[in-house]
């Protein structure tokens, strides 16, 4: 579930949706500063579902799968992230939207998408203009670990996929 631009009424106190016609051009907006480690939202109202463009990972299952059903939909994402999604903890009351860096008002929300997705729905080619631009956004899966590593957030359940994909690798390179 999206929230749409009809009747819009913002899920969160600090955050809006800046909507822009076009297909996913609109974003998640701060609407006061946050300091860097800051908890900008608990993730609640979190309902399970299958992969989607709107969908969060939270673990290494086929089914670990989860739609957020708020204005957080709408975060966009970067290779130079300010926020990360957090689902680390075994207890989903603990998962939480995160500030990585110092946060201004008005500026976009922009998470990291493979910090949570090891192959996604709807792959693109991003155009969030950091200098370290990966290019096709596709999930960790595509990604080395340092290239995941530098961005300051992954959940552990994409580092363990990392660790199995590249044990499995090496593997096979001495047969
Ligand atoms: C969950 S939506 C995020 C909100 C979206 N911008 C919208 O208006 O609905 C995810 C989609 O937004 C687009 N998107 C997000 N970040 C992007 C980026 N850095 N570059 C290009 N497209 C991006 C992609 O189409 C992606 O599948």
């Amino acid at each position: 579930m999206k929230p749409s631009q009809d009747n819009y009424v913002p899920t969160h106190k600090d955050l809006a949706v800046d909507f822009v016609n076009g297909d996913f051009m609109s974003s998640l907006k701060s609407l006061r500063s946050f300091a860097k480690g800051e908890i900008i939202a608990p993730l609640e109202g979190l309902t399970r579902g299958p992969k989607r463009y709107t969908s969060v990972q939270c673990g290494k299952g086929p089914d670990d799968h989860i739609e957020l059903n708020s204005d957080l939909v709408y975060i966009n994402h970067s290779c130079n992230p300010n926020v990360a999604f957090d689902l680390s903890s075994r207890d989903p009351r603990q998962w939480h939207l995160r500030a990585l860096k110092p946060i201004k008002a008005g500026e976009s929300l922009e998470f990291f998408y493979p910090s949570t997705e090891w192959d996604m729905d709807q792959p693109f080619n991003c155009s969030c203009g950091a200098s370290a631009c990966l290019g096709k956004i596709q999930g960790a899966k595509y990604l080395s670990k340092s290239d995941l590593l530098a961005r300051n957030w992954v959940n552990p359940y994409i580092l363990q996929l990392v660790a199995e994909r590249d044990g499995e690798t090496r593997l096979r390179s001495r047969l």
